[in-house]
This record gives structure tokens, sequence and C-alpha cells, in this order.
């Protein structure tokens, strides 16, 4: 006797119990339909900004905007929260031009459509207007190596002076949950506590700045970004970066990966993990300072032994503005002004030599040493 047929069930959506499940949510593996989908990443992003209170009605919000998919997805969900839930908030889309061909002239293009698409004012602002630099200089001067350091201090302080062109102290990015875990993953790996115990945090301020700046984002996993952006058919622009990923936050990204394939949860116990870390406290370090002041202080920069450029910290005070640009700054000299000084001065140097190829970070690093400010 032949066997019965066997007839396929469907999985039903683990929510509604109606429809046909489209997909396993990354977050939980819950079998979900579409409809569910949108209603529980929408929902756990608004939970996200009433729990940590992010705004108030009337408030202005800058969304930095690159054109990738978290800050599109980020700008459309912002829109639809906005109105289902009477925030009261007025969005702008504020996209910063760092200068780099092929890439970012490519991604404001889909800024630009999105500006239409979504009904926002968009301010753009670029780092040749605002440092006299672009990145594409930037890298040709001091090497590719150290692109990310030059790109994330400039980035940030464009997006502050961006904001407060516009009269705007909210600034709102597209860092998600798998971002903010690699970062403490990063911090712990490097020992890192200054930043280990900064890194959970959902709304930061750069002391000296009067700009907020928030990650509404912060437990939506990248998968299940990009899947909202994918059934939505958001326009988004999806090439990486021209030059490098940090190297370092790379290979933190491949580990988080990795554990992420077997334990989808990690990503969020890593987060609540760095929430709930409680540090010793700190012993006062001493710092090397030059005689007469003449040399840099390595308080300020710091060359790796990859060659790599880092910035330490300083003793912040509020209400201080930089002495060279003259825009708001904890230190003397602002973070911006000293990488640029020392771009400058490399720049300076190449000219003379008539050396086209300057050895990127170790030799700015040198040459950083030698100013004095
Ligand atoms: N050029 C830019 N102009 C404005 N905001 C930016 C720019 N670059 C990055 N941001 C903001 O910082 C967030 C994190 O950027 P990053 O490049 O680290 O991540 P990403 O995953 O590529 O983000 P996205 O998919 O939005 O491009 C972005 O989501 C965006 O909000």
């Amino acid at each position: 006797m032949p066997e019965p047929k066997k007839i396929k069930v469907l999985a039903l959506c683990e929510l509604c119990h109606g429809r046909k499940a489209v997909m396993k949510r990354p977050k939980n593996l819950q079998k979900l339909c579409k409809e569910c989908f949108y209603k529980v990443f929408e929902t756990e992003i608004h939970n996200t900004i009433t729990d940590a209170q992010l705004f108030q009605k009337g408030d202005k919000v800058a969304i930095g905007a690159s054109g990738g998919k978290d800050s599109t997805v980020l700008a459309s969900v912002l829109k639809l929260l906005n109105e289902r839930y009477e925030y009261g908030l007025e969005l702008v889309l504020l996209s910063i031009d760092e200068g780099i061909k092929g890439y970012r002239d490519d991604s404001l293009a889909t800024v630009k459509r999105n500006q239409v698409q979504y009904q926002m004012p968009l301010e753009i602002i670029s780092y040749k207007d605002l440092y006299n630099w672009s990145m594409d200089e930037i890298v040709s001067c001091a090497g590719i190596r150290s692109s990310c350091t030059y790109c994330g201090v400039l980035r940030r302080q464009a997006l502050d002076r961006g904001a407060a062109k516009l009269g705007i102290n909210h600034v709102v990015t597209g860092h998600n949950a798998d971002d903010i875990a690699e970062t403490v993953l990063m911090n712990i790996l490097r020992g890192d506590t200054a930043r280990l115990e900064k890194s959970t945090a959902i709304l930061t301020q750069s002391s000296g700045s009067p700009i907020k700046r928030s990650k509404p984002f912060k437990y939506s996993y990248q998968k299940e970004i990009v899947l909202y952006a994918h059934y939505k058919k958001l326009d988004y622009f999806s090439t990486e970066c021209t030059y490098a990923p940090e190297a370092f936050r790379g290979t933190a990204r491949e580990l988080l990966k990795s554990l992420e394939s077997i334990r989808p949860s990690c990503i969020m116990d890593i987060i609540y993990s760095g929430e709930l870390l409680v540090l010793a406290p700190k012993k006062k370090k001493t710092t090397r300072s030059y005689k007469n002041n003449k040399k840099i202080s390595t308080g300020e920069t710091e060359v790796n032994a990859d060659g790599s450029v880092s910035l330490k910290r300083n003793e912040f005070k509020d209400g201080n503005t930089c002495e060279k640009c003259g825009y708001l700054s904890s230190n003397k000299i602002c973070k911006a002004c000293v990488l640029l000084a020392g771009l400058e001065m490399n720049r300076a140097k190449v000219s003379i030599e008539g050396n086209a190829a300057v050895d990127g970070a170790a030799k700015l690093g040198k040459t950083l040493e030698q100013l004095s400010f």
C-alpha cells in the first residue's frame, strides 16, 4: 500500500497565529509574519526611546544621515513613531560629507532622495569646508591606517557643528546593538576601562559640548535592521567605506558574528553585562610632559605600535573654546585641531621634500611631537 502523502504544514506566526510566518527573528528565533515583525521591531525602539526619556515634546532632533541602512531605517522609523505616538519632534537630516570619492558622494545622493521620501529638511556639512581637508586628502597625506581615527574625530565635531548651526542640541545616530556589543568587546580586549564604562550609554555628551548624542537602536540587531529595510523596500546605500575599516573593530565584529551564530542572545547579553559593570575607582596616572612645553604633550596624541594614531584623554573643563578654531572644546586645543595641525605639518613637509610617498601615521607621529601649542 502506498504511503500517505505528507502534507507540509506551513508555520504560522507565533504572535498573531493567523498569518504565515516568513522569517525567524534573528534576536530570539521566533517565527513571525512580516506585519508582526514590523510591530515588534518598531515597538522595541519606541520602548527604548520612552524608557530612556530621550525626547521631550517640541524637541528639534537631527538624524545623522549617512545614506546607509542604519541611518535610513532610523529616519524611517523615527518619522513613523513620531506620528504614531505623537512625540512632537521636528526631525532634520544632517549629513557629513567626508570627501571620499566613489563612496560618500554616492551615499549622499541616497540621502537626497530620502529627504524627498521622508519630507525632512536636509543639511550637508563637508570636511573640506569645515577643516580645509577632505578624507581623500587626509589619507593621501597620513596613510590609510589611521583613517578611522581622523574620520571619527572630525565627524563627531562636524555633527556637533552642523547641529549647532541648525539650532539643534540633539543628534541621533544609527548605532545599533551589534555596534555597541562590538565596542564593549573591543574595550575589554584592550583593557580600556575608561571607554568601557561609557560604551553602553544610550545618551552621551562630550564634555564642553552642548550637543547630546543618542542611539535609539541601542537594542536593535543589525540583522533585523537589514530585514526591516529589505521588507519595507527602503532606499539605502549599501557599499562599504573605500578605506579599510578599523582593523581591531573588524576582528571584534567577526568574533561577535561567530558568537551570535551559536547563541543569538549574546549581543544583548554583552550589552547588559556592560551596563551592569561597576569598575573599581581609578588610580591617578602620571603623564609625561616635555621641557618648556615646546613639544606636543603625550596627553593629547599617541602613536601606537602599529603606526596608527590615537588621542588620549585630558582633564576636561566645561565652557572652554579651542584656541585654534574657536569651537567649543573641553581642551585648550580641540581634538580635531590637534590632528589637523599634524596633517598641516606633514603637508608642508611633503611639499618641501617633494616626496610624494609619506610614510603615513608613523611619520605623522614624529611631526606631532615637534609641534607646540
Ligand atoms: N557621513 C555621515 N553623516 C551623518 N551621519 C553619519 C555619517 N556617517 C555616520 N553617521 C552616523 O553614525 C552612525 C554610525 O555610522 P557607521 O559608519 O559607524 O555605521 P554604519 O553601520 O555604516 O551606519 P549606516 O548604515 O547608517 O551608514 C550612522 O548610522 C549615522 O547615524
